[in-house]
């Protein structure tokens, strides 16, 4: 198994990634009901893609705002450490499944600090 090296790569493991977030009814709703995200997938992968690839490979291109995006759909339905929890082992297994390597590591680590940090802010 290799390592994540491109942005093709990246698009793979967010449409497996999102496979397993719309199947998981604990947390599917965020994408089908907050939001209408299940209705324009390829559109969002490719946002998710150049946010990441900025993470991994310091590319850039990535202007949106993450946090107020998030922000919006905790104040609608808010985010539980379960929801956090259950989104992260998604992500990991999904990584798991189909590379191995530093960048993996990198892109858990990330993962984990970003969900620490949205949850920090929702809590205050
Ligand atoms: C409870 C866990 C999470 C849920 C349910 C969730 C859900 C969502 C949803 C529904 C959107 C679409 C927003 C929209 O377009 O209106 C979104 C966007 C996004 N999420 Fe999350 N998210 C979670 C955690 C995270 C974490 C920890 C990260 C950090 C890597 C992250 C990164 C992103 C990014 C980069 C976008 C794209 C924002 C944009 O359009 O620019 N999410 N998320």
């Amino acid at each position: 198994m290799r390592d994540i090296e491109t942005r093709e790569d990246i698009i793979l493991i967010m449409r497996k990634f999102y496979d397993k977030l719309l199947v998981d009814e604990t947390i599917s709703f965020f994408f089908i009901r907050v939001t209408k995200v299940d209705q324009h997938l390829e559109e969002h992968f490719e946002i998710l893609a150049t946010f990441w690839e900025q993470a991994l490979f310091l590319k850039g291109g990535y202007h949106n705002n993450m946090f107020q995006k998030h922000k919006d759909i905790h104040e609608k339905s808010a985010f539980t450490k379960e929801h956090f929890d259950t989104w992260l082992k998604h992500l990991y297994t999904t990584l798991d499944e189909y590379f191995k390597g530093e960048k993996v590591e990198q892109m858990k680590t990330q993962a984990l600090n970003m969900a620490t940090v949205l949850q920090i802010k929702f809590s205050q």
